[in-house]
């Protein structure tokens, strides 16, 4: 597809809970569908030029909400892209909607058993998870699935290679109107 084409598409914007693969799936989901890729955690971190888990020790997580819903308010009025969000940003009413209006809101879902596998790799970097039992992280993980609800495609990740979510991705995209 041509470059002009895609820009007046519709940017995909990945959701679903943190550690289960937005940024890492995005990524690779741009480079095949040849659209620019915008992590949303990322940006946050150039421009306070601090890791996540400084801003939030920093500024709270109050203050990284607001910012987070500001920047994805910007990103969402851009088309062609391929955005993967934070996990938690779903948990904004404003974010929810202007996710759902602007872009096609593709979830990343997991059974609580596959993703547990990853708490060691990601614990650190995500300031979410500090101090909670694994009790408290699955309860966390079933209330931000509500969440995740609100979305147009879902994708499940248990127990798949990388090529072959983005496979079935391209082709669930291929079936719906942008
Ligand atoms: N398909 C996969 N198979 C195995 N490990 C993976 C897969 N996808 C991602 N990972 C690993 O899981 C960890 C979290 O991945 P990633 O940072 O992409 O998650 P995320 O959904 O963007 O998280 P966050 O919501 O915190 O931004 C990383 O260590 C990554 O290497
Ligand atoms: O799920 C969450 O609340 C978060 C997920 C990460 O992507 C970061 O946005 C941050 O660590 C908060
Ligand atoms: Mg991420």
């Amino acid at each position: 597809m041509l470059r002009k084409e895609l820009a007046k598409e519709k940017s995909i914007l990945l959701i679903g809970f943190m550690g289960v693969g937005k940024t890492t799936l995005g990524k690779a989901l741009a480079d095949k569908l040849q659209r620019e890729f915008v992590d949303v955690d990322h940006q946050l971190e150039i421009i306070y030029n601090m890791k996540i888990t400084e801003i939030f020790s920093h500024y709270g997580e109050a203050f990284f909400r607001e910012k987070e819903k500001e920047i994805i308010k910007v990103l969402t009025e851009q088309k062609g892209k391929v955005i993967s969000l934070g996990g938690g940003a779903f948990l904004q009413e404003d974010v929810r909607n202007v996710c759902l209006e602007n872009g096609i809101v593709l979830y990343l879902d997991m059974s609580f058993e596959a993703w547990k596998e990853r708490i060691p790799f990601i614990i650190d970097s995500r300031p979410v998870l500090h101090g909670k039992s694994e009790e408290d992280i699955k309860e966390l993980f079933n209330v931000r699935k509500e969440l995740y609800t609100n979305h147009h495609l879902k994708v499940t990740m248990d127990g798949k290679e990388l090529e072959e979510i983005i496979d079935s991705i391209v082709h669930s995209l291929s079936l719906i109107k942008k």
